[in-house]
């Protein structure tokens, strides 16, 4: 409810500027109306690293250096406004949001002009990528306008993704098409307001520019159109940053980078410390498993878990294949381009530690064989962290108070039944948080789609018997258990086929569904008119079983 004055929102249809104003009585006095105001600094990164300077954005290796000097390629017109973020403009970059319908923001927002301060930059990462060493990546279509600093004193990076070519475009055109940049756009949003870290989306610009894409790789090339989303995050260093460094013997500028790293985002290590990096160390494999759990609390699976795309702040980035799971499966893969499930749900764990051993590796060269095997013992604590994040999460969402000694047993049990009958796992945990103790006392399930779908487990009753006397052993108050299940166990989450039905009227430059997406998953806690309506609380329809969602973005 951060952004809606109205407790009882039922969600709002009407996105226009003037009507944005009146609905949140907001001043405009002290939010910037002229983006001729709006100033970015480069100043920070580029007086900490030696920046490639080579002229061009041809593809090529690049070596001792942090950014490239890279100018975005604006999109080609005519360009329009797909949707913008009332919460990030006024809420991080101090900008009326109304600005944004001005034709000036277009430009901005896609590369065609850059903001006062920017010395636009593509970073240079690598990557172990499905398991192996890729080489260098990099921003191969996302370049860094520079860093604001907001009038909380918060420091953000913005960034353009589909900008056009860098020098680590490779084969790429440097573009990304409107399909996969709504889904950025609304994702990144949608898990900022479940309370997942993320990257944000602060607008989307689509163009009319032809971009070809092989959805499927399956030779059936189409042509799309090219899109730029602006994004922001505190940083956008990922583990790749520094496995590249590390793996070209670039150890004075791995040591740099980390100094960097950790000046600027770990305010509690002191950088006097000569056991700094463990420090970092530690706190990136914490805060990763964190990161995990919450993908796992809401159902999440990001599909592409490789090194480039693990922030090393431990926030989601990077919003491709991904996909929230609808029928409870630990194997769900949410995109048909991972054949072996590497990326499946019930693997993100094992994956992050799989990614947090590459990022021991990158660090080996500045820690010492004491420290190499201290970063070892740090990892090995990496599943406890989970599994404890994990557990209170899930007693969290069945609304159990304190820890019992059957509790992992109840969550194991109640999702093996979700398993077996195939519950959808949003709805299941958002129908138990709205039912009363007497409708658990009578089996009263009724139009509780999820929940009539798991009581038709043999084992239902059983279950059932052991989770009521859970709550009355916690003397607890109904009406309390139920709203602190209702704020954390969403009932709108961004389905595939949500998205889908969006991204099609988005391509005829029709954006009502994206807004009104963006504006009810700004709320996912709240029961919302506008989203009954367009039954996104109800079962999926059944054309969202034939969806696939690709790659090739
Ligand atoms: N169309 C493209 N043109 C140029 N480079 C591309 C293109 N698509 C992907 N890449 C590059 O391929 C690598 C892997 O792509 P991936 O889709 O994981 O990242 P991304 O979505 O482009 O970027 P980010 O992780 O910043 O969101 C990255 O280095 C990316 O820049």
């Amino acid at each position: 409810l951060e952004f809606c004055p109205d407790n009882d929102c039922h969600g709002h249809d009407d996105t226009s500027p003037n009507a944005f104003k009146s609905r949140w009585n907001i001043s405009v006095s002290n939010l910037m109306q002229d983006l001729g105001q709006f100033r970015v600094s480069c100043k920070k990164l580029l007086e900490a690293f030696p920046i490639d300077v080579v002229d061009g954005n041809f593809a090529r290796p690049v070596k001792n250096c942090i950014f490239s000097k890279s100018s975005p390629t604006p999109l080609k017109g005519p360009l329009r406004l797909a949707a913008a973020s009332k919460a990030v403009m006024e809420g991080i970059l101090d900008v009326d949001v109304a600005v944004t319908q001005s034709d000036d923001f277009l430009h901005y927002a896609s590369g065609g002009r850059l903001p006062a301060g920017s010395v636009p930059l593509a970073h240079r990462y690598g990557g172990h990528q499905f398991g192996y060493w890729a080489g260098q990546l990099g921003d191969g279509r996302a370049h860094s306008l520079g860093q604001y600093t907001n009038r909380e004193g918060d420091v953000w990076e913005l960034q353009l993704k589909g900008s056009g070519r860098t020098p680590y475009s490779r084969s790429g055109d440097g573009r990304a098409v409107i399909r996969s940049s709504v889904r950025e756009f609304l994702c990144s949003e949608a898990m900022h307001s479940l309370g997942v870290p993320t990257s944000r989306a602060a607008s989307l610009i689509v163009s009319d520019e032809p971009v070809t894409r092989d959805r499927f790789y399956n030779g059936n090339v189409k042509t799309e159109r090219g899109a730029v989303v602006l994004r922001l995050a505190k940083s956008w260093f990922r583990i790749g940053s520094l496995e590249i460094l590390s793996q070209s013997g670039e150890i004075d500028l791995l040591r740099k980078l980390l100094t960097f790293v950790i000046d600027e985002h770990f305010s509690s290590i002191d950088s006097d410390d000569p056991d700094k990096y463990l420090v970092f160390y530690s706190t990136v494999v914490n805060e990763t498993a964190h990161l995990i759990a919450q993908w796992m609390s809401v159902g999440f699976a990001h599909g592409v878990c490789n090194t480039d795309n693990f922030s090393l702040l431990s926030i989601t980035i990077d919003y491709g294949p991904f996909g929230f799971m609808e029928a409870y499966n630990p194997d769900f893969v949410p995109n048909t381009s991972d054949d072996e499930g590497r990326y499946g749900i019930g693997a993100q764990a094992d994956v992050g530690r799989f990614n947090l051993e590459k990022l021991a590796l990158a660090l080996g060269p500045v820690l010492s064989q004491q420290q190499e095997s201290e970063a070892k013992s740090i990892l090995k604590g990496y599943a406890d962290i989970y599994l404890k994040t994990i557990n209170q999460l899930f007693r969290a969402k069945l609304g159990l108070l304190g820890e019992q000694e059957d509790d992992g047993y109840l969550v194991a049990f109640l999702l093996k039944m979700m398993e077996d009958t195939r519950s959808d796992f949003t709805m299941t945990f958002r129908q138990l948080s709205g039912v009363s103790a007497r409708q658990l006392h009578n089996r009263d399930f009724t139009q509780l789609w999820a929940l009539e779908d798991l009581s038709s487990h043999k084992l239902f009753s059983d279950w059932l018997s052991m989770y009521q006397l859970r709550l009355l052993r916690q003397h607890d108050s109904d009406v309390h258990r139920q709203q602190r299940m209702k704020n954390i166990n969403p009932r709108y989450v961004l389905r595939n086929w949500m998205a889908e039905s969006a991204i099609s009227k988005a391509e005829k430059n029709d954006f009502s569904e994206v807004a009104m997406l963006h504006h009810i998953l700004s709320f996912p806690f709240v029961t919302q008119e506008t989203a009954e309506e367009a039954g996104y609380a109800a079962r999926p329809p059944l054309w969202a079983k034939r969806l696939k969602v690709s790659c090739s973005s």
